[in-house]
Formats: structure tokens, sequence, C-alpha cells
């Protein structure tokens, strides 16, 4: 996350962090969603090796006792998916996990929208991760959360934003300094609608000339679009 602020620990308490090992150790590389005791939704192109996931994190460098550390038994990529091309859409996935995480103060579900629910432009939403905090930059060691208010289709396909690189099947939010960077994609972008969190995106891409582009809002994967195909993964 470029901008923001470290978030109150176990404040988005849906909010895991995807690792990947290498010789014995783990490394941070994705966010995700707890939305299911037994189901995390993150992004398809995070999901291209083996890891683990950890929920109750907050600093991902310090074992601080309210961790879980979950397994993966399976993963559900969507489809259409197509690895060459984000810009395409469908970067979604569900990963089933092998046991049910046990809901506390630390570790709690993240909302889903209703299906087809778009949001309006400048609706209040929150990024969340431990991605690089510049352009070429560190992964945060604590969860940060940046203020990222919607943009609306209109405005983030329009000439001189993302253009028909953004399709109606993403959330566009931020587009100034504030943005999503490396390691947070799959991560949540949590939005208050009606006084309440609901996950409405799943941190997808940034511009390639930079993290925070000026008019490149963050783009999201419209969670809203996919739930008739998760409810089909028979979650
Ligand atoms: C034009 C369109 C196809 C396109 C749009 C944006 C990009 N962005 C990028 O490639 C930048 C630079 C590093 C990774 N990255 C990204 O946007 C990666 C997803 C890459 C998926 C494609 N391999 N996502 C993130 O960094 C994020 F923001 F989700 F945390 C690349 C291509």
């Amino acid at each position: 996350v470029v901008g923001g602020e470290v978030a109150q620990p176990n404040s988005w308490p849906w909010q895991i962090s995807l690792q990947y090992k290498s010789g014995s150790s783990f490394y941070h590389t994705c966010g995700g969603t707890l939305i299911r005791r037994g189901w995390v939704l993150t992004a398809a192109h995070c999901v291209d090796r083996t890891w683990r996931v950890v929920l109750g994190d907050h600093n991902i460098n310090v074992h601080e006792g309210k961790e879980q550390y979950m397994s993966v038994s399976r993963v559900y990529i969507h489809p259409n998916w197509n690895s060459n091309n984000v810009a395409g859409g469908w970067d979604i996935a569900l990963l089933r996990l092998s046991s049910d995480a046990s809901l506390n103060n630390y570790v709690q579900l993240g909302a889903l929208p209703p299906s087809g629910q778009v949001l309006p432009h400048n609706n209040n939403c929150y990024i969340t991760g431990w991605g690089r905090t510049k352009t070429g930059g560190q992964l945060s060691a604590q969860l940060k959360q940046a203020y990222l208010p919607v943009v609306d289709y209109r405005t983030c396909s329009s000439y001189g934003w993302w253009g028909s690189t953004v399709k109606d099947s993403m959330v566009c939010a931020g587009g100034g300094s504030e943005s999503g960077c490396q390691g947070d994609s799959g991560g949540p972008l949590n939005c208050n609608v009606s006084g309440r969190w609901v996950v409405h995106g799943v941190t997808s891409f940034v511009s390639s000339s930079g993290c925070n582009t000026y008019k490149k809002p963050t783009v999201f994967t419209r969670v809203s679009a996919y739930i008739s195909w998760m409810n089909s993964v028979s979650i």
C-alpha cells in the first residue's frame, strides 16, 4: 500500500496473508479475504505456488501469538482467467482451506456484496495489505490501510484514465497519491455500504509505470460480478 497508515492491529480481521514456501521459510506473496471458515477469496494471478494462509496476522515478520496457520487443500481459479491478460478480468480464485478457521477477535469473515451491486463514484473504501509501500519499494511488515474512494466505470474507462483496459467487471479506486502496490494483490477493497464494511474488490492491478500513477487508479476484480461463480464452486 502506497500512502495511508499502519492499520490498528486486527482491525480488518478478514484480511489474510498468502505465503509461499521456499526452502524452510515462508514468504508473503499476496493478500486474501476469509469469506467462510474454510474458504479464502484471492486473485487468480496470486495462486501459482505452494503456500500457506496466515489468519489473524499484523506483523508478518513477527509471531505475535494471534496467528492461525492454514494449508490449502484445493484451488479454484476462475475458468476464464488468462494469466497473459490481466486486463481481460476474471482475476479471481477461491482457496479451500484444509481445516476451518476459528473465528475470534482477530479472525472474522469478510462480508460479500449482493450480486450485481455497483458502488457510486467516491464511495468510501479502504485498501488493506502488506504490499510495497512505494513503487519499487519493500513490503510492509505491518498491515497497512489507505483511503481509496471508488472511481466509477464511466470515469475509469475514459481517455487519460485506464481507457479500454478496465472492464465493467472491475472496480477502480484511488488514482491519486495513494494506491495498492505489488504484494497487495488478492487482498480486499473494503467499502462502507450503509455503515457496514463489505469486500467489493480483490486487488488485481496497478499501472506498470508505477503503483500510485495519477489517473491510473488501483484496479480490483469486482466481487459482485462473481457471486454466482462463487456459489457454483459450492461454497
Ligand atoms: C495493459 C494491461 C494488460 C496491464 C495493466 C497493468 C499492468 N501492471 C503490471 O504489470 C504491474 C507491474 C508489476 C505487477 N503489476 C501488477 O499490476 C500486478 C498484477 C500483474 C498481473 C500481470 N502479470 N498487481 C499488483 O501489483 C497489485 F496492484 F495488484 F498489487 C500490466 C499490464
